[in-house]
């Protein structure tokens, strides 16, 4: 990325909570496309969205659990990637920038619980099982419930909506942003 991309209202996440976990798939090639999408290992999420996944974290602390961030805002150029490499609009957003959204807009998040070691807790599906497995309405095994429904009501008690065809993705109910494009490692 280059000198088009500025600093704006964003926040990395880590620095509203150094617990929250972060591991950007997409920072990896261990995600459904096999190749690295962006280059960057920043969660960044507009600052009042970021506030709200740092006080769903303490929440959860509580309980004994942290948040993983698998990943928060997505360059444009990156949807454009996921979006060639599975084009359907159920699981991947068709990018269009004209109406800029979800993580390009940076309020949005992917996320799984972990222990307060860790350790990821069971779900109903791996990341990105772009199945009927990752839906919320999905019939999950006792243990699942109960690792969805922590995480579920701490997420939508601090204002996030979740998506219905995958159980990890969050959005702010505030999608009122400016559309920008910057830089997660300037964060
Ligand atoms: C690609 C997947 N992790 C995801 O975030 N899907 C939604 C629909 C999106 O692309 O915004
Ligand atoms: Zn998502």
């Amino acid at each position: 990325m280059n000198g088009k991309y500025v600093i704006a209202e964003f926040n990395n996440v880590k620095s509203l909570d150094k617990s929250i976990i972060v591991d950007l798939k997409y920072n990896t090639t261990n995600n459904f496309t096999g190749k690295r999408i962006y280059n960057f290992s920043q969660a960044i999420l507009r600052t009042s969205t970021a506030k709200k996944l740092a006080k769903a974290n303490a929440i959860l602390k509580k309980q004994g659990y942290i948040i993983k961030v698998w990943d928060a805002y997505r360059p444009l150029s990156a949807q454009q990637t996921l979006w060639n490499a599975y084009p359907n609009s159920d699981y991947v957003a068709k990018p269009d920038p004209k109406n800029i959204r979800g993580h390009q807009l940076g309020a949005t998040v992917d996320i799984t619980l972990c222990t307060l070691d860790g350790k990821e807790v069971q779900m109903q599906s791996n990341f990105d099982d772009f199945s009927s497995r990752a839906s919320r309405s999905y019939k999950r095994s006792s243990v699942q419930e109960k690792s969805y429904h922590i995480m579920d009501k701490a997420m939508r008690q601090v204002g996030f909506v979740g998506y219905s065809k995958e159980w990890w993705h969050y959005s702010d109910n505030n999608q009122n942003f400016k559309a920008i494009q910057v830089n997660p490692a300037n964060y």
